[in-house]
């Protein structure tokens, strides 16, 4: 990475209160294109608050976001979308009784700004059938192209959330928690199929597996009662004293996987 390059995504002094609350409070990162960046911290730090921010479901109380230096705090999620950060969401967001190619155009033709007007130009639809076809080689569920989501196995359903997340070609990749609840022998072919999709991406994510973490970050921003209290590279957030006392030192010294064989699946 060259250090003068501007970053992709930018936060400065974000703030954001719930009532008398302030749950972010002050947090500043520089995310340069590229990069893949896992946030961690402790339950109710405030992380999945931060992903609302910066896609666009929270309005910041203070402070501002900025994606390829322009702002985008204030901006509803469907302009950030379009403007190039798509983000996938702990809870699923597939049509389950939609096979995976037609989740996948759809993605792809609201994300392009169609929404579901499917009565568009035929070569619009043409453009999103061959998007959507890519997109389902790239996550190789090809196999699978006229299964019903809701019949694909935990796993596949995943990594279809994850094509939908990325149909639309953003930049910038907002993962929440994309290996919960999976068994380890998934998370690990899991880590890997990240890793493939996201190559010439920026990857901001949410994830409580260590071993996820340090095997697929570059770099991790450690989030403690809303404040950015480190944000380097794993080697040095591990070595850090501050992040070891304020956030299970042990976790972050022996970074296994965390997730056990009993996967819903
Ligand atoms: N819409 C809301 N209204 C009021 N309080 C909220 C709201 N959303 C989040 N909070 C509070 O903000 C704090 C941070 O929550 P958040 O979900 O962002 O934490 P987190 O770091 O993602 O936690 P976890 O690791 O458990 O998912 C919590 O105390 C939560 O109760």
């Amino acid at each position: 990475m060259i250090p003068d390059i501007p970053p992709v995504l930018q936060l400065a002094g974000l703030r954001k209160s719930f009532g008398k609350t302030e749950i972010i409070r002050g947090a500043s990162l520089a995310v340069r294109p590229g990069e893949r960046v896992a946030i961690i911290g402790p339950n109710g730090a405030g992380k999945s608050t931060l992903f609302n921010l910066i896609s666009g479901r929270f309005a910041p109380s203070g402070g501002e976001i900025l994606l390829n230096g322009r702002r985008i705090h204030g901006l509803q999620p469907y302009e950030i979308n379009r403007r190039g950060l798509a983000r996938s969401f702990q809870v699923s967001n597939l049509f389950n009784r939609l096979s995976v190619f037609e989740n996948l155009r759809c993605a792809v033709l609201w994300q392009q700004g169609h929404r579901y007007a499917f009565w568009k130009r035929l070569s619009r639809l043409r453009d999103a059938n061959e998007r959507a076809e890519q997109v389902m080689a790239m996550l190789h569920l090809h196999r699978k192209r006229d299964a019903l989501a809701m019949n694909l196995t935990y796993a596949e359903q995943r990594a279809l959330e994850i094509g939908i997340t990325l149909a639309g070609g953003a930049d910038v990749v907002l993962l929440d928690e994309p290996t919960a609840g999976m068994s380890k022998s998934e998370t690990r072919r899991f880590v890997e199929l990240i890793r493939e999709v996201t190559v010439g991406k920026t990857l901001l994510m949410v994830e409580h597996d260590m071993g996820v973490v340090f095997g697929l970050a570059d770099k991790i921003a450690v989030l403690v009662y809303g404040e950015i209290i480190a944000f380097d590279t794993p080697e040095a957030v591990r070595a850090d004293r501050r992040v070891q006392e304020a956030y299970l030192g042990s976790m972050l010294a022996d970074p296994q996987p965390q997730a056990t064989e009993a996967g819903p699946c």
